[in-house]
Order: C-alpha cells, then sequence, then structure tokens
C-alpha cells in the first residue's frame, strides 16, 4: 500500500433518489430529525449501501453526493464526512461512511408547502418569541406542551377527549399533521392538514390558543414510526406526544368534511376509459360516438385522445418500434392521469399492444382515480376486411414494416372491464355496451340529477 497517498481531487455525483429520501432530507436539514437518525431511515444500518452502486462504488471521503428533485434540481448535498471502519458481524469489517447533509436549495415541491414551518418557528410560536430575534436555537418553549401527532382520521369524541387532557394537565396543545411517501390514510396532504388546522383553529374555551403545523414523515420501515414522529413532535417544542390511532364514532366534522371530499361519489371522480384493438377494430369510431353521447346526456367533461390524433400531435416523430409505441402510450397515459387527476374522464383510443406498458398507465391513473380497460377485441380477419386506410393490404405488401397484427404483435388484455367485437354489429350497439357498464359502476349521472 501506498504511504501517503496523495489526496484526491473530491468528486460531486448527483442523484435522484426515491421521494421518502427526499422528505428525510428535508427532515434533517429543518432539524427535525438528527442527522444519525436521518442517515439511518434513509439508508438503514448498511451505511450508504442504499445508495446506487454506480454511486456508492465509487465514493470516497470529502465527495459530495447532490440529492436532486423529480425536476433535476439540486435540494441538498450529501457530503461524505469520514470513511470509517466498524466490525462486521462475522467479525470481519465493514466501512460506515459517516454521511452529513447541507443544504442547496430549499424543497419547493412537497406538499403543503406554503403552510410548512421549521420547528424552531413553531417553538417560537409556542413560547410567544420571535426566532429572528433569538436565532434559531434559542427558540425553546419552557412551558408544557402536548403535541398530538395526527396521522389518521380523527373522531370528535377524540378530539374533545385530548382537549379536555391537555386543559386537565395544563399543556398547550400543539397539532401535528403527518403527510408523507407511502402513507395510506385516506386522505391527501393537503386534506390532513386542512382538518388538523382548522381543528386547532376551533375555539376551546379557558385553554390557550393552538398551534397547528404540517410536517412530512414517509412512512418507514426501518425504525419504528411512532419513535419517529415522537422524536419529530419533541423538535418541535412538544414536551408530551400522543400519536392517536384510528378509532370507532363518528368523525370530528373537518375530518368529516375531508373524507367526504377526498373520496367523491364515482360520477364526480375522474376516469380513465382506455380502449385497446388493432387497427381498424373500431376503437375510434367508439370512441367518438361514446364521447358525443356522455356530452349530450351526462354532464362529465371529455378529453378524447385518439391514437391517429395524438401521434400528429403529442408523439409527432415518434415511430412503431416496440420501444416508440411505449413512449406514445406512457405519453397518452401521462394526460390521461392528468385529465382523471382533476375530475375528468378522458377516452384514449391507441392500440397500445403491449401488455406491460397498459398496466403501468393503469396503475399510475388509478393512484388519482379511476381506470377502466375497453378491449375492442374485433378480429384480424375483419379489421383486414374493412381495411379503411389500406394499410393492412401495404403491410402485407411489406411496404409498411412492423404494421400490428401482421408483423408486429398485439398481445391480447388479460383482464379487461369489458371486451366488445365489432363484427357485424351497428356501432351504437358497441357503444351501448360502455354505456351499461359506465352507468353500472356509477360513473354516468344525468344532467337534472345533478346538483
Ligand atoms: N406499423 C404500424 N402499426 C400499426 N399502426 C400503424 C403502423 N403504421 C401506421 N399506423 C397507423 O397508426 C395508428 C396506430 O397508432 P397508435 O398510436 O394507436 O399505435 S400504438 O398504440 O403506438 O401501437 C393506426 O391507426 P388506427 O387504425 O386508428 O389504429 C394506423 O393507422
Ligand atoms: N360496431 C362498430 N363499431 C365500430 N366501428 C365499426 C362497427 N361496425 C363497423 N365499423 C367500421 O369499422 C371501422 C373502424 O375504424 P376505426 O374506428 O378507425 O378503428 P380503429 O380506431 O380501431 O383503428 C370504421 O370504418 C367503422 O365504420
Amino acid at each position: 500500500m501506498p504511504e501517503n497517498p496523495s489526496p484526491s481531487p473530491s468528486t460531486e455525483f448527483s442523484w435522484h433518489p426515491p421521494q421518502q429520501v427526499l422528505e428525510i432530507a428535508e427532515l434533517v436539514l429543518s432539524g427535525a430529525l438528527p442527522v444519525a437518525a436521518g442517515l439511518e431511515q434513509t439508508f438503514g444500518p448498511q451505511g450508504a449501501s442504499g445508495l446506487p452502486p454506480e454511486i456508492s462504488g465509487r465514493l470516497a471521503a470529502g465527495d459530495t453526493v447532490v440529492l436532486e428533485d423529480a425536476e433535476g434540481t439540486p435540494v441538498a448535498g450529501m457530503s461524505l464526512a469520514v470513511a470509517g471502519v466498524a466490525s462486521g458481524e462475522q467479525g470481519g469489517t465493514a466501512s460506515l461512511p459517516m454521511l452529513t447533509f447541507t443544504p442547496r436549495r430549499p424543497f419547493t415541491h412537497a406538499p403543503v408547502r406554503a403552510a410548512r414551518r421549521t420547528p424552531a418557528q413553531v417553538r417560537a410560536d409556542l413560547a410567544g418569541t420571535d426566532p429572528a430575534a433569538t436565532g434559531p436555537d434559542d427558540a425553546g418553549s419552557a412551558s408544557p406542551v402536548l403535541a398530538v401527532v395526527v396521522t389518521t382520521l380523527l373522531t370528535a369524541a377524540q378530539v374533545e377527549q385530548l382537549r379536555a387532557q391537555a386543559l386537565n394537565t395544563s399543556h398547550r396543545l400543539l397539532w401535528i399533521a403527518v403527510a408523507g411517501t407511502g402513507r395510506t390514510l385516506p386522505l391527501p396532504a393537503d386534506g390532513l392538514w386542512r382538518a388538523v388546522r382548522d381543528v386547532a383553529a376551533e375555539p376551546d374555551p379557558g385553554a390557550p390558543a393552538a398551534v397547528a403545523v404540517p410536517v412530512v414523515v414517509p412512512r418507514s420501515v426501518a425504525v419504528d414510526d411512532v419513535a419517529l414522529l415522537t422524536a419529530v413532535a419533541r423538535a418541535h417544542g412538544a414536551t408530551e406526544v400522543l400519536v392517536p390511532g384510528p378509532a370507532e364514532g363518528e368523525l370530528h366534522p373537518a375530518f368529516a368534511r375531508e373524507h367526504a371530499r377526498a373520496v367523491p361519489p364515482p360520477h364526480r371522480r375522474g376516469l380513465t376509459l382506455f380502449f385497446t384493438g388493432l387497427s381498424g377494430s373500431g376503437k375510434s369510431t367508439v370512441a367518438k360516438a361514446l364521447a358525443e353521447r356522455l356530452l349530450d346526456h351526462t354532464t362529465r367533461t371529455v378529453s378524447l385522445l385518439d391514437g391517429d390524433e395524438v401521434r400528429r400531435m403529442l408523439s409527432a416523430g415518434l415511430t412503431f418500434s416496440r420501444a416508440d409505441r411505449d413512449l406514445n402510450i406512457r405519453r397518452i397515459g401521462f394526460v390521461a392521469a392528468e385529465v382523471t387527476r382533476h375530475g375528468g374522464l378522458a377516452i384514449c383510443a391507441p392500440i397500445a399492444p403491449f401488455e406491460s406498458v397498459r398496466a403501468e398507465v393503469r396503475a399510475g391513473v388509478e393512484q388519482v382515480g379511476d381506470f377502466v380497460l375497453v378491449h375492442i377485441s374485433t378480429p384480424l380477419e375483419e379489421c383486414e376486411r374493412r381495411d379503411r386506410k389500406g394499410l393492412y393490404a401495404k403491410a402485407r405488401r411489406g411496404e409498411i414494416p412492423d404494421f400490428t397484427g401482421i408483423s408486429s404483435p398485439y398481445e391480447t388484455p388479460a383482464g379487461p372491464e369489458l371486451r366488445i367485437d365489432t363484427t357485424g354489429i351497428p356501432i351504437e350497439a358497441a357503444v351501448d355496451q360502455v354505456w351499461a357498464l359506465l352507468t353500472e359502476r356509477g360513473y354516468l349521472v344525468a344532467p337534472e340529477k345533478t346538483e
């Protein structure tokens, strides 16, 4: 081994980590979580082995890993301070690098951004001091504070009991709304925050004004959740911490309101209706006739993403290679998910011949609303007999390469919500079948029935 190796210049690696790593980094940077706990959460006991191998394999003391958000904006740097050596389980040794977090710029896309405050600001609020005057670390609250860490819907009785407990033990209430990756609460982060904020703002006779703050903590597997939540609450000035679990009984009105808003009835939920099938099977024809009927007879807003049209605009320039087809379908899925997120009805009608990307689109849409797959299963012989655009004839002559059904595969969907063979049936009969499904599932309400 060479003696006194000359120090190599430090390297900066860029890493777009899973969202929960960014959330942990933000907790550490805000002072809500000690660095060691943050690293434990991020990487587990294996040190930096949670980093992608192309980074961890090359990382040396003094290097920096820059965390980037989904847009590629650097949000924090993790510097490798010391490459320590610790004993491994079998008596061997394992390198456990020590990492530190340093801020690059504030997180800008985290949930409930506008309402967020640092632990120092919250402690100052509780103490009635100005953090700018006292400095971030001095702004402590001497008086007893009971933090209620809200991770679930609260009932009216729970809220009343928590208030009584705080009053009886002379604690001021600090309500913490917990959002973050992997939380399965039936409320989105903003809904939970609105409910918690409104509960805290309600008059509570005889008690000092409560303080409320949203905190983003990903659901973690590495450390017991309650321990982590307690540490975070204490950093915000809590002297006592409660993490109420779900309870039976009537929801507190603020939670009931947000719950009703988050889970609307089907006719107010966003939906993607995704047609798939061979060229000439009838996707566009049925989709267009259905869109017209929906606009005539319901209050739904409809966005039609037809295969041909998308190819001219959104996917102009793409070929019919497998990779380009998948990209085309991903783009359609992205737009459809946005329409769905906002409560609209997106009707897509591409060939979408591959099962894996259809499943990907379904999964994406189902994060924000509902997804219904309709396989227009008109057989190849009938599509070829129709040959509206003369494409099958050209494909047979070898003039169009990779033509679906001829020289490129079509994977029949395994579990569509509906299958329609349009051979020998009128267009309106095909539309009727889709209409019946949408009605049965509660997606359609006639205009006169809506409020
Ligand atoms: N090689 C090849 N294979 C299949 N289809 C072809 C091809 N070349 C051009 N076309 C025309 O493009 C339309 C299909 O585009 P899509 O975007 O729906 O296809 S895909 O979902 O990306 O596979 C399809 O339109 P539809 O008939 O409306 O389905 C065809 O007219
Ligand atoms: N029941 C039916 N539903 C849809 N299309 C039908 C039906 N019967 C006949 N057709 C004809 O089949 C052709 C389907 O073409 P198109 O809708 O463009 O298919 P795709 O979008 O799947 O390529 C049209 O010419 C249409 O008039």
